[in-house]
């Protein structure tokens, strides 16, 4: 079973702002509310896949509940434990840039932490476990580090999608597979990532810090795959970007519905690269449909 973990979950508000002035009243020109959050993400895009999952994680309030009842309708499966906060609202805002505001995260305390890892003891050998996302700050940097020591004795699978101390700590681990984008890497090793090679470099060094295989997304400058034999970079296919908002998640749903299918690392790669770039060039996230049209475009190369 495969199962995604989103400790910071958010609301989404995506909102399109022709003309944006900073300090002046603006207005939207189109505005829609999403589920959100790396893990939730990852759930949603595998089930367009058409691979099952189950979202866990930590919800509350108002925005919680919603979380909850979209993800019911659209078949995804949850088993998120409540917290007394609202969860968190993040703004996406499209000018002719894209521009983040991430709110801060609900209150979590040791007691839901206790009853996440107790969730987590159900897990059996050969699952698969998806840690995505920021931690609030109020909790320890190396709860994702904690988790996957937790498991490792059971033979699980665990893929980390996150940044700064926590994926550091939870690269100690060695957890089956990081996804850094390039300003994590960076931020990760202090070191400019102008381009593949350099991604490739400081891949293998996180590689030799603990993780076993790093895929490492660029946006439309292209990704690699480093494992303990091979090297690989793709080139994204060109198309208009709509939206990049999940194209991080959806490349790691992409990634693990091919790999628990085939096994094979390189078609996962291949088949990553074009969920990522689906979801780009699409308003929501990608449908199968979206990335099989893409994928002959995505051109491997071993390094
Ligand atoms: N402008 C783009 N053109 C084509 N593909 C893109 C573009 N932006 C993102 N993607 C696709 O989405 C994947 C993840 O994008 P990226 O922005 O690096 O991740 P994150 O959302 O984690 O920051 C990329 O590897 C690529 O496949
Ligand atoms: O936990 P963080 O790092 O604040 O990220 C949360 C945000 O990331 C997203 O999951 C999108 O992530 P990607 O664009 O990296 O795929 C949003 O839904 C959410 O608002």
């Amino acid at each position: 079973m495969i199962y995604t973990v989103t400790i910071n979950p958010s609301v989404d508000c995506l909102m399109e702002v022709e003309n944006f002035h900073l300090g002046k009243t603006n207005r939207a020109s189109t505005q829609k509310m999403v589920p959100g959050g790396k893990g939730i993400n990852v759930s949603r895009v595998l089930k367009n896949l058409g691979t099952r999952s189950e979202a866990l994680g930590f919800i509350g309030g108002f925005t919680g509940a919603f979380i909850k009842d979209e993800l019911e309708k659209e078949s995804v499966f949850s088993s998120f434990i409540e917290t007394e906060g609202n969860t968190r609202i993040n703004v996406k805002m499209k000018t002719d840039t894209e521009t983040e505001i991430n709110g801060k995260a609900q209150e979590i305390s040791n007691e839901h932490i206790q009853k996440l890892l107790i969730q987590l003891d159900e897990l059996k050998s050969e699952d698969l476990l998806i840690l995505s996302g920021s931690l609030p700050s109020t909790l320890p940097a190396d709860l994702y580090n904690t988790i996957i020591n937790r498991l490792n004795e059971k033979n699980i699978y665990v893929c980390v999608d996150t940044s700064g101390e926590p994926l550091k700590a939870a690269m100690k681990a060695s957890p089956y597979m990081i996804k850094p984008n390039q300003a994590e890497l960076e931020q990760l090793y202090e070191e400019n990532v102008k381009n593949l090679d350099d991604a490739v470099k400081l891949a293998r060094k996180a590689m030799a810090d603990g993780a076993r295989h790093v895929l490492v997304s660029m946006g439309g400058e292209g990704a690699a795959l480093v494992t303990k034999n091979e090297s690989y970079k793709a080139a994204v296919p060109k198309g208009t970007l709509i939206n990049s908002v999940g194209a991080g998640d959806s490349m790691v749903a992409g990634f693990i519905h091919i790999l628990t299918q085939s096994g094979s690392l390189e078609e996962a790669f291949k088949y990553s690269v074009a969920a990522g770039s689906a979801t780009a060039f699409s308003n929501g996230f990608c449908s199968a449909e979206d990335v099989e049209k893409l994928l002959p475009e995505v051109l491997i190369e071993k390094v």
